[in-house]
């Protein structure tokens, strides 16, 4: 399939094909090298470097009036593509005005100076490593009348910007550097032996005339590129936008890598199309202002949005656009999903998805492995409880003793002041004026004894669930004492998850409380107050502390946890954070929910990242969530 109709749209090659015919009638040397059949028709074999060198010479003479030696044992430029980067670059840095750009390795054609600086009158450094092609280079210029808009620099293997910039005075800076980089890592790629060209693929339809010291670097175009990466980030904004060609695809997502890595203000990718083959742009920038073109392939391939219409018959969540986005926004941002809000509507929705990490997936073996832990901890929970009770048991035995001691002292039968408990004993006692050694006293006091056990398991057994706020910094014990302690105790956490976040700012990050949702007793404050003398914890003397230790989180706080589907159960609990928008991202798409007559739809749609799989992924994991609320 020739992709010629994916072309950049300025390419005079897209809708005027050179013809044979009449290049071979004015070009005697074109001539020589083409065939013709008995209805006239002229034939080119583009397997012969001959026929290739004398095509490019005769069309840059025919169509920019260009005169071009191209020596034999070097690369022979082919024209559409050479212009399809050259028009991308006009996209991007505009021809207005006077332009500055540099060619790295300009080939013995130094074609990229000479098209340019024909077609738009744009000044260039040209640099070049091979003597042999530097030597070509300069001469292509002269020829021209050229050396006006082009300096040949000849340059050394180490540096591929840095020192050719060095000792170049004639700009301070520039709109561009372009590069058509070597781009085999070896003998064996060069000659075809290996190559990621997939099976189903058709062979190469021309032969490559680039010699090995043209197209070979160690490591290919990835580390050739790769180390033009590394000098942008000392050299920034004295070069606009650096830009280089690529020869592969699987390089781009390499690249891309490297360049978060070297957090560059902005990158951009595009295809190159002509005839059977296919060429990459890679351009990136350190200047904020620059704005990339949408590439043509990629539009064309634009797909339409992933879509699930969301069930209704939710009980937890209202079935409303805004409810549902609130929700989902909720559930993502517990898994650091940064969301950033869009447009909204009545009945329209927008966020913007950005993940720095994969943490959709693999939520199913967390969640069993926080269960695990938590049902650890609550067999040794147990376990400390029947240690309790054993111990209240000799405990409610020795108040026994004591009680009868009172009964033996205070023959009045006043009350011990300030002592309610003690009177409420008393008062029972009175009443039921039992006997010393009268069992329904004895067993009275001690359920009463009991009544104070923070994990009674009777209580808990009567399935009167109630929801206990505790956070979770602090729910080994179960309680919290919202006082200095724990605010000081949240930075701590603050400061040391914080620095584990793979390129968020610490400073940026907003914490959330997550509350556990347990079945748990019905306790008075007084249960509560002695629970904590039973912990060895501080108590605070403001009774209005002690209240807020038991408030009940209101539902955001509680959705906020994502947690909600087993309210009866003792439930994984987690802290989490809301991240800043990562600068650094893996997955960036754009969630929509909207309603559609009866029905509220989920949408995805792909923004950038480093694969569409991703979004799938994420759309899953939305589906499964909907589906249980
Ligand atoms: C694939 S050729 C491209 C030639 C030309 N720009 C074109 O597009 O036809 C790569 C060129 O880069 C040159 N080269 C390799 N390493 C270089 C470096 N570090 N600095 C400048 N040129 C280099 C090679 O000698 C070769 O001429």
């Amino acid at each position: 399939m020739s992709l010629n109709k994916y072309m950049h749209p300025r390419n005079r090659y897209k809708s005027a094909k050179p013809s044979f015919l009449q290049l071979a009638l004015k070009y005697p040397d074109f001539r020589a090298i083409t065939t013709q059949d008995e209805s006239g028709k002229v034939f080119l074999d583009f397997k012969n470097a001959d026929a290739l060198r004398a095509l490019t010479r005769c069309l840059l003479k025919e169509d920019f009036d260009l005169t071009v030696e191209l020596p034999m044992d070097r690369l022979v430029p082919t024209l559409p593509l050479r212009l399809n980067y050259i028009h991308w670059l006009e996209d991007i840095v505009g021809t207005d005005g006077k332009k500055w750009g540099i060619d790295i390795g300009t080939g013995a054609s130094c074609i990229y100076p000479l098209l340019a600086s024909k077609m738009n009158q744009w000044n260039f450094l040209a640099t070049e490593t091979d003597a042999e092609n530097f030597y070509h280079a300069e001469k292509n210029v002269a020829n021209n009348n050229l050396s006006h808009l082009v300096h040949v620099k000849s340059s050394a293997d180490e540096s591929i910007l840095t020192s050719p910039l060095q000792s170049f005075m004639d700009t301070e800076v520039f709109d561009f550097c372009m590069c058509n980089p070597p781009f085999f890592a070896d003998h064996m790629e060069a000659q075809g032996l290996v190559t990621t060209r997939s099976d189903d693929r058709p062979e190469a339809g021309s032969v490559s005339t680039a010699s090995p010291q043209e197209c070979i670097v160690a490591g290919g175009e990835v580390a050739f590129v790769r180390q033009m990466i590394e000098e942008s980030s000392v050299l920034r904004e004295k070069i606009r936008v650096y830009t280089s060609m690529l020869g592969k695809k699987s390089s781009l997502a390499q690249l891309k890598e490297e360049l978060r890595h070297q957090k560059v203000a902005k990158f951009s990718s595009t295809e190159f199309c002509q005839g059977k083959t296919m060429r990459w742009g890679l351009a990136w920038t350190f200047d904020s202002s620059v704005t990339f073109p949408r590439s043509e392939f990629e539009g064309r391939k634009a797909k339409p949005p992933l879509l699930y219409v969301i069930p209704k018959g939710s009980s937890s969540v209202e079935y409303k656009v805004h409810e549902l986005a609130r929700h989902l926004r909720q559930i993502l941002e517990s898994i650091k999903v940064h969301c950033y809000q869009g447009k909204q509507a009545k009945s329209f929705t927008s966020i913007t998805l950005t993940a720095a990490e994969n943490t959709w997936c693999n939520q199913r073996r967390l969640r069993r492995q926080q269960k695990w832990k938590n049902s650890r901890s609550a067999t040794e929970s147990q376990q400390q409880d029947n240690k309790c009770r054993e111990e209240r048991k000799d405990e409610s035995s020795q108040t026994d003793n004591d009680t009868h001691q009172i009964f033996n002292k205070d023959t009045s039968g006043r009350l011990p002041k300030d002592n309610k408990e003690n009177s409420d004993m008393a008062m029972a006692t009175e009443k039921e004026k039992p006997s010393l050694a009268d069992e329904s006293s004895e067993s009275h006091i001690t359920k009463m004894s009991q009544k104070r056990s923070l994990d009674d398991t009777s209580d808990t057994e009567n399935g009167n669930a109630k929801r206990l706020c505790t956070e979770i910094s602090e729910r080994g014990n179960g309680f919290k004492d919202h006082s200095e302690n724990s605010s000081s105790q949240r930075d701590k956490t603050k400061g040391n998850e914080s620095s584990t976040l793979n390129g968020i700012n610490s400073s940026e990050v907003k914490h959330y409380t997550v509350y556990a949702i347990t079945k748990t007793p019905e306790r008075s404050e007084t249960d509560d107050f002695e629970a904590k003398l039973e912990n060895g914890q501080k108590v605070s003397e403001d009774p209005n502390i002690s209240k807020e230790s038991k408030s009940v989180p209101n539902e955001d706080e509680a959705h906020l946890s994502g947690i909600m589907e087993n309210v009866s159960e003792v439930v994984p609990s987690t802290s989490f954070e809301v991240p800043s928008q990562p600068k650094e991202y893996i997955l960036k798409c754009v969630m929509r929910l909207k309603r559609s007559e009866d029905n509220i739809n989920l949408e995805l749609e792909w923004l950038d990242g480093k694969s569409r799989e991703l979004m799938h992924q994420v759309f899953t994991f939305l589906k499964n969530k909907l589906a249980q609320i």
